[in-house]
C-alpha cells in the first residue's frame, strides 16, 4: 500500500491509499449517488474524461463479473473510494476491483472522505482534479489544471471505429454508438432486433441505405455541443423513421430541433433518481449519469414537448416531438446499473416503430 493524493483545481487535497494503477490522472471529478453498480458506473463510456466518487462508502465488495461491463475498455479515468474491499465475497466474483483497475490501467485513490469531497463538489460545482503521487508539490498541480483544458474529443475516444452488426430476426434497428453502453443492445437483443451499430459520424445518407425500421441514438460522454457533425445528422434523420434518445442521444435530439443544453453544477449520477412523467402524473426511479441538460426555457420556441422531469430539480428528463416521430429520455431505460422501472420505452420505440409501417402502409392504399 502506498500513499496517492487527490488534488482539486481549487486546492483542497485528499490524501489516501494508491490502489489499482499507479498511473497519475487529470479530468473532471463527479459524484455518483448509488448503492451499488460500480462496475457498470465504471465501465459507463460516458465516464470518459471523468472521474468518479462514490457516495457510498464500500466499493469493491462483490468483486468484478463477467456479466456486468457496459464496455470492454473503460473510459474512466480514476475511482475515489471511502474504502476498497480487499476480499470480495460474491457467487459472481471473478476478480477484485483492485486488480482489474490494475489490469485497464485506472488509478484509485481509497480512504478518502468521500462525504466531504462530495459536499465540495456540490457547493462548487464539478471541478478538475488529479489523481497523484504524493511527492508532487500541491502548487505545482493546480497551477497545471487551472491551465490545461479539459478534453473535448470524448465521443471520437470511445465511439465503435467501424459499424458492425448484431443479427437478430426482428425489426432493423441503426444505433448510433456515442460511446454507447452495452445495456442499450442488450434490450434490442431482448426484444429479438436486427441491430446495426455505426460510429457517431456516419453520415444521414449512409444510415439510409441500411433502411432501418428505426434509429436508436445512444447515450455518450462530454459537451453535446462538441459534437456538431452528430447534431446535423440527427436533424437530416429526423422525420423518416421513428428515433428514440437516451441521455446525449436527448441531448443532440434537443439541439437539432432548435433548443439549448446547458452544463449542470454537478449533475445528477447515480441508480435512485425519481423523475415524474407530466403525462401520467406518475413517478419513475431511473439510473442516471449526465452533466448537461436541456435548458427547459429554450423548448418554447421549438416542436419539442416537455414529457418527464426531475423531481430532484426540475430540469428536463423527457421529450416528444410534435410533428415527427422521435422522442427522448434524459436518464437510462436500460438501468445498468439501477432500477428497471422505465424498460418499457424500448418496447415504446418498437410499438412506433409498428405504428409508422401501419401508416405508411394505409398510406399507400388511398
Ligand atoms: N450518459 C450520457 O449520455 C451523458 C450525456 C452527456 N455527456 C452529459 O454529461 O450530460
Amino acid at each position: 500500500m502506498y500513499m496517492k493524493q487527490l488534488v482539486l483545481e481549487d486546492g483542497t487535497v485528499f490524501v489516501g491509499k494508491g490502489f489499482g494503477s499507479d498511473r497519475e490522472s487529470f479530468g473532471e471529478i463527479v459524484f455518483n449517488t448509488g448503492m451499488t453498480g460500480y462496475q457498470e458506473v465504471i465501465s459507463d463510456p460516458s465516464y470518459c474524461g471523468q472521474m468518479v466518487t462514490f457516495t457510498y462508502p464500500l466499493v469493491g465488495n462483490y468483486g468484478i463479473n463477467r456479466d456486468d461491463f457496459e464496455t470492454v475498455d473503460p473510459a474512466i479515468l480514476g475511482v475515489v473510494v471511502k474504502e476498497h474491499c480487499k476480499h470480495p465475497s460474491n457467487f459472481r466474483n471473478e476478480e477484485t476491483l483492485d486488480e482489474f483497475l490494475k489490469a485497464k490501467r485506472i488509478p484509485g485513490i481509497s480512504g478518502v472522505d468521500t462525504r466531504k469531497l462530495t459536499k465540495i463538489i456540490r457547493k462548487h460545482g464539478t471541478m478538475k482534479a488529479m489523481i497523484t503521487s504524493t511527492d508532487r508539490p500541491v502548487e505545482q498541480l493546480v497551477d497545471f489544471m487551472r491551465n490545461t483544458p479539459l478534453a473535448t474529443d470524448q465521443v471520437k475516444q470511445v465511439s465503435t471505429v467501424k459499424p458492425y452488426v448484431v443479427p437478430g430476426r426482428g425489426y432493423r434497428i441503426v444505433l448510433i454508438d456515442y460511446g454507447m453502453k452495452h445495456g442499450i443492445l442488450r434490450e434490442f437483443t431482448k426484444r429479438s432486433c436486427h441491430v446495426t451499430v455505426v460510429p457517431y459520424n456516419t453520415s444521414a445518407e449512409e444510415i439510409e441505405r441500411l433502411r432501418p425500421d428505426g434509429i436508436m441514438l445512444s447515450n455518450g460522454p462530454g459537451d453535446p455541443k462538441d459534437v456538431p457533425e452528430a447534431i446535423q445528422t440527427v436533424r437530416k434523420l429526423m422525420g423518416h423513421v421513428p428515433i428514440f434518445g437516451i441521455c446525449l442521444g436527448h441531448q443532440l435530439i434537443a439541439l437539432a430541433s432548435g433548443a439549448d443544453t446547458v452544463k449542470m453544477k454537478f449533475g445528477h449520477r447515480g441508480g435512485n433518481q425519481p423523475v415524474k412523467d407530466l403525462r401520467t402524473n406518475s413517478t419513475a426511479i431511473t439510473s442516471q449519469n449526465h452533466g448537461y441538460a436541456v435548458d427547459r426555457d429554450s423548448l418554447e420556441s421549438t416542436q419539442l414537448s416537455l414529457t418527464q422531469i426531475s423531481l430532484n430539480d426540475g430540469t428536463v428528463e423527457g421529450l416528444e416531438h410534435q410533428s415527427v416521430n422521435v422522442f427522448s429520455v434524459q436518464y437510462h431505460p436500460e438501468s445498468s446499473p439501477g432500477p428497471e422501472d422505465t424498460s418499457s420505452l424500448f418496447d415504446e420505440f418498437l410499438t412506433r416503430i409498428t405504428e409508422s409501417h401501419k401508416e405508411a402502409k394505409e398510406a399507400l392504399h388511398v
